[in-house]
């Protein structure tokens, strides 16, 4: 049994099919990014992931078993736009996500119990390399400090599948560069399943590893909504050239004009 399984999984907005028929097996562990013309359901199959969608017909299962519906602690995301809370410091917006697991109520942990999580919340941050910066406030950090931070408030929720809506999507090249280092260490230290959106096809094809592209075999311009996206390329990154990285360009460039037309 597959850590994750995707069966003739579908998604439709009323009458527009946004995916179709995707089949998937992902193993604990696997780096996955995801590719794709804009609008091709990207997002939409992280959301079903993160357990806030859900799909229109075909299965969605963890270990065998349904998708939570709601999101939980075995989910965490970050999206491309900061998510960190602005009147909270770095620390205490790492320490929130476990004050309010253990305290739902009151949201604030005492004692030894806050010890705990203290020294918690100071691993993490030394691990995203914002530990000299622990009682900063988030508008003192710069745009890749803030993706670092949003990084670790959802790692410390210890989640099993880790979900990238385009993390780095407005970050510069170079802080780029260093924040696939940092992705890469963590994975490679935590052991964590990550799906990863990105709309740099670069970015897919040499960062993690498999890919998948979200593509449509069919478009008809007569009837934009008829058909939805699904994944016409899986593969283990590094068995990847030149060529077909150009193939996948055009495919995607092509059903992108498609969208927009
Ligand atoms: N809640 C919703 N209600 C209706 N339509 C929706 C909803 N969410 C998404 N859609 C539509 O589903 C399609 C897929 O959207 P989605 O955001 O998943 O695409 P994407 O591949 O992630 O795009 P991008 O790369 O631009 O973020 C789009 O046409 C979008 O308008």
């Amino acid at each position: 049994m597959s850590f994750i399984s995707v069966n003739k999984l579908w998604k439709e907005y009323g009458d527009q099919v946004v995916l179709e028929n995707l089949n998937l097996e992902v193993e604990q562990g696997e780096f996955c990014t995801l590719v794709g013309a804009s609008g091709c359901g990207k997002s939409t199959f992280l959301k079903m992931l993160l357990g806030q969608e859900s799909q229109s017909r075909g299965e969605l299962l963890l270990e065998g078993e349904t998708f939570p519906a709601e999101p939980d602690r075995n989910r965490g995301i970050v999206f491309q736009r900061y998510s960190v809370f602005p009147h909270l410091t770095v620390r205490q917006n790492v320490l929130m996500g476990l004050e309010l697991e253990q305290k739902p109520v009151l949201g604030k942990l005492f004692g030894s119990a806050r010890s705990e999580a203290l020294k918690k919340v100071d691993d993490m941050l030394e691990l995203v390399g914002l530990g000299p910066s622990a009682n900063k406030w988030p508008h003192e950090l710069s745009g890749g400090m803030q993706q670092r931070l949003a990084i670790a408030q959802s790692l410390i929720m210890r989640p099993r599948v880790l979900l990238l809506d385009e993390p780095f999507g407005a970050l510069d090249p170079g802080i780029r560069k260093d924040m696939h280092e940092l992705l890469l260490q963590l994975w490679r230290e935590i052991g964590i399943t990550i799906f990863m959106v990105t709309h740099d096809l670069h970015e897919g094809f040499y960062l993690g590893t498999r890919l998948l592209v979200f593509d449509k075999l069919r478009n008809d311009p007569h009837a934009p909504n008829a058909f939805g996206a699904t994944i016409t390329y899986d593969l283990p990154i590094g068995q990847t050239d030149e060529r077909l990285l150009r193939d996948i360009d055009q495919s995607v460039t092509n059903t992108a004009r498609y969208q927009a037309a």
